[in-house]
């Protein structure tokens, strides 16, 4: 059976990021793609210029709406913008039991642009993360979860990898993206106490928009068609990071162009 895969985020007209590059991650990996609008936002490769938060109450209205339908078997939650519509979310996941829940906390854009509230940051803590499967954080994120300085190496990553897990979600992927070398490392921790590293050759581009998306995306798509929360993340990045060889092949905005979800059937 194909899964139903449901991004809860905000939009990206450009199509790198949010919405958008979820719904690409969604098909190309076999899934079916569902959708409820967080925010409109009205930015591109080179930035965000306006945000236009949709009424927590019409975010609820979008999930019982679909939910009380469609049954899903994963679910990707990015942007939430404010502390009421991450409550409201949150809601949802208890009021329908929702499957495999990967949180991406999505908190800044590349270009530096805040797509969540600071005074929100709390009930991402406290209300969302102890509700997810997987939480997807890269480092000025977890520093900012944490109210620590962001980590340099593999072993402040490992710690604080740790201090998330204490949160409460069932999983971090700790994304080594920021650092810099010639390899691309993620830790992933769970839980029952497994520790996994998962490394990549470090692309050479600047075309990165809507790597976090794309590869949050990727593991929803991929947890029900794998055994494991493990082989779905390894298989994730390595999509993650086909996505990103093939990125050059976009001639997309003047900015941080977007990562490309590269079709082998098409070859192209
Ligand atoms: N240049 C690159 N080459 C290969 N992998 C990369 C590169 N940049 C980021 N990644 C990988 O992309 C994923 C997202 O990276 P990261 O930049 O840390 O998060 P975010 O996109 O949320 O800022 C991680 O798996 C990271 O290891
Ligand atoms: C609506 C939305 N959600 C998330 C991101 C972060 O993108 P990235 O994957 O590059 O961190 C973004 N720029 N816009």
């Amino acid at each position: 059976m194909i899964p139903t895969i449901l991004s809860i985020a905000g939009t990206d007209p450009s199509g790198g990021a949010g919405i958008q590059a979820d719904l690409k991650a969604f098909s190309a990996l076999g899934g079916y793609g569902t959708t409820v609008i967080t925010a409109l936002v009205a930015q591109t490769t080179t930035g965000v210029s306006e945000v236009h938060d949709v009424p927590p109450e019409f975010v609820r209205s979008q999930l019982d709406t679909l939910l009380t339908d469609v049954r899903v078997d994963a679910v990707k939650i990015g942007m939430l913008s404010s502390t009421e519509i991450i409550e409201v979310v949150a809601a949802a996941i208890d009021t329908y039991r929702l499957p495999n829940v990967v949180v991406d906390p999505v908190m800044v854009a590349k270009s530096g642009d805040r797509l969540l509230a600071a005074d929100a940051v709390e009930a991402l803590r406290t209300v969302l993360l102890p509700r997810a499967d997987l939480i997807t954080p890269n480092l000025p994120e977890a520093a900012d979860l944490l109210g620590e300085e962001e980590a340099t190496d593999l072993d402040r990553m490992r710690d604080q990898a740790e201090r998330l897990l204490a949160l409460g979600p069932r999983r971090v992927l700790l994304k080594g993206g920021h650092l810099s070398g010639p390899t691309s490392t993620d830790l992933l921790l769970s839980a029952d106490g497994d520790v996994e590293t998962l490394t990549a050759d470090r692309v050479n581009t600047t075309n990165t928009h809507g790597t976090g998306c794309t590869l949050s995306s990727a593991i929803a798509t991929l947890r029900p068609q794998r055994p494991t929360w493990s082989q779905a993340v390894r298989d994730a990045k390595d999509y993650l990071t086909e996505a990103l060889r093939h990125a050059d092949k976009l001639d997309i905005g003047k900015g941080k162009g977007p990562v490309h979800h590269f079709h082998a059937w098409w070859g192209n």
